[in-house]
């Protein structure tokens, strides 16, 4: 990774070790001190690295291609994954066109004869590309570059992408086809696609032998979308005149099956290795993580929605009230929690409303599983098939900014609610269609009781004889005489035996240790 990476790291007060070429084993060792993991594509991200990273927060990509990271595995551990989606993406589209021009050319191999002392001027020829169709497999940020260069080359292009839109298409001078017009028709065929179950061996031994005869490929994506070992018959029996290869199935590739097949030309996944690319891509990644790191922002991550360094301010006592509001239904419901909805109204309604849902998910998925945060919280959610919806509401309340969460039990809608003091302090202003402000902190006691005369005596005596110390006392009811809920904070902690005391009172009909 360039230096410019650590020269950030350090001018942003974190510390640094620089640490190329560690083995996995040598990674797995020692990834438990660091907080935060910076890669190129070489370094394998795998299930037993993350696994041995205790203190592990962030892996930043130098780089566009994650299928070296274990994202289910650093999801499920509440490590965010963050990439640099453009920094390399022209130096990847010039390297996509320098390997068609090296393939019409024969350059390689024109440079091997020449240099060898024999001047074959007649076994060298060429093709143009004027004029000729360039098939564009994945037409994303790098597809779009190598397109307009095509277009700028005067060559036809043919892009298969089905997130292309007809409108990207117009923009970008080309024509949107399907997968089968785009082989019968281009001369030069070159990918631009991620990995995926979808594109794995999209030119396959089956799709290869419907392309044009005469035609050159050009693969700067990701090894596994061409099936090599038919590539390698394809070239040998001339149906395919030139392939030119920067990435492999397996890499470092060694003994790939096209190694020496005349027409084959190979680099070692250089795509992104130009100077300038990799000066954008080690500032952006030190960037990104260290606003991670220091201030909660959160941008190009795979495994988590954004949050800018300059919003994180602003919604952080949002995700704070949202955390503990989940924390609250979590733990007073219990499991019967089916679904979600997440309610902003007021100023809360004028933001980023993405990190106040992950935040009650997080605060709720917390009371059934340990180690939640806002990256593995909505896996988990998903997993448990908890239904989730963000409403957002234009009216005004009786509050300057509100965030209620509503969760969907078999006894049907549990609703709290909160706001913020001054801007920042969360207060519970609602529980279950109770009014009760309260500060959710520490340790406290959720307690449901007939309101009647004498219950508030009875539960300080309570508390006394145990020797737990009353930090503050909120109170709320339905109605007189009617069903009332005391949420009192304590300096000590409930045993299971005072709990069950507090059960027995004349007039209580829940109890619920809580704690934030
Ligand atoms: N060789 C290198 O050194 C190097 C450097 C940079 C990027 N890359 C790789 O290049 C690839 C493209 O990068 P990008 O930045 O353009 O990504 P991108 O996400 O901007 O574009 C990918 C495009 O592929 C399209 N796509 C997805 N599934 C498809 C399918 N089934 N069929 C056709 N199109 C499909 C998407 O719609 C998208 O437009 C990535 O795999 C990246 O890792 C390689
Ligand atoms: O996805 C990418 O960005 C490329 O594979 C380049 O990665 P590298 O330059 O770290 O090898």
């Amino acid at each position: 990774m360039d230096p410019k990476a650590a020269a950030i790291f350090r001018d942003r007060g974190i510390d640094v070790d620089e640490k190329p070429g560690l083995t996995a084993a040598e990674l797995a060792e020692i990834i438990g001190n660091y907080d935060g993991l910076a890669i190129r594509s070489a370094t394998k991200v795998t299930r037993a690295i993350l696994d041995a990273s205790d203190r592990l927060k962030v892996v930043g990509r130098a780089g566009i291609g994650v299928d070296n990271v274990d994202i289910a595995a650093a999801t499920a551990r509440g490590v965010v994954v963050m990439n640099t989606p453009f920094g390399n993406s022209i130096t990847t589209a010039e390297h996509a066109i320098a390997l068609m021009f090296a393939l019409a050319r024969q350059l390689p191999e024109a440079d091997a004869s020449t240099q060898a002392g024999k001047w074959e001027k007649n076994r060298f020829m060429g093709v143009e590309v004027t004029g000729k169709t360039l098939g564009l497999i994945g037409a994303g940020n790098i597809g779009s570059i190598v397109a307009s260069r095509a277009v700028g080359l005067r060559m036809r292009v043919a892009a298969y992408d089905p997130f292309l839109t007809p409108e990207r298409a117009l923009e970008l001078g080309i024509e949107k086809v399907d997968l089968d017009e785009l082989l019968a028709r281009a001369d030069f065929i070159t990918l631009h696609t991620p990995l995926t179950d979808q594109t794995r061996n999209i030119l396959s031994r089956e799709n290869l032998a419907k392309t044009k005869k005469g035609v050159r490929i050009v693969n700067c994506a990701r090894g596994g979308l061409i099936d090599e070992a038919a590539l390698k018959d394809a070239l040998d029996s001339g149906h395919v005149a030139g392939a030119a290869l920067d990435v492999f199935e397996s890499e470092p590739a060694k003994d790939c099956p096209l190694f020496g097949t005349p027409g084959f030309i190979s680099t070692p996944h250089l795509g992104a290795s130009t100077s300038e690319a990799q000066v954008n891509v080690a500032i952006q990644v030190a960037e990104q993580m260290s606003d991670f790191l220091l201030l909660g922002g959160v941008s190009n991550a795979i495994n988590m929605p954004s949050l800018s360094a300059e919003e994180a301010p602003r919604l952080r006592p949002y995700m704070a009230l949202a955390e503990k509001l989940g924390k609250l239904v979590g733990q007073v419901v219990g499991e019967d929690v089916r679904s979600v909805d997440v309610e902003v109204e007021g100023a809360a309604a004028e933001l980023n409303m993405k990190p106040i849902t992950g935040a009650v998910l997080a605060g709720l998925m917390g009371t059934y599983s340990q180690s939640v945060n806002m990256v593995n919280a909505p896996v988990l959610a998903k997993e448990r098939g908890l239904d989730l919806r963000e409403i957002r509401h234009d009216r005004e309340g009786d509050y300057h900014t509100l965030v209620a969460v509503n969760a969907g039990t078999e006894a049907g809608p549990k609703r709290v609610e909160g706001t913020l003091f001054g801007n920042r302090a969360p207060r519970l202003v609602k529980i279950f269609d109770i009014p009760v402000e309260a500060e959710l902190d520490g340790q406290m006691i959720y307690i449901v009781n007939t309101d009647e005369p004498g219950f508030i005596g009875a539960l300080g005596t309570t508390l006394g004889a145990h020797k737990v110390n009353i930090a503050t006392f909120n109170l709320g009811r339905r109605s007189e005489g009617g069903e009332a809920v005391a949420l009192v904070a304590v300096d000590d902690p409930i045993t299971p035996e005072l709990s069950d005391e507090l059960k027995r009172l004349p007039g209580v009909l829940e109890v619920v240790p809580l704690s934030f």
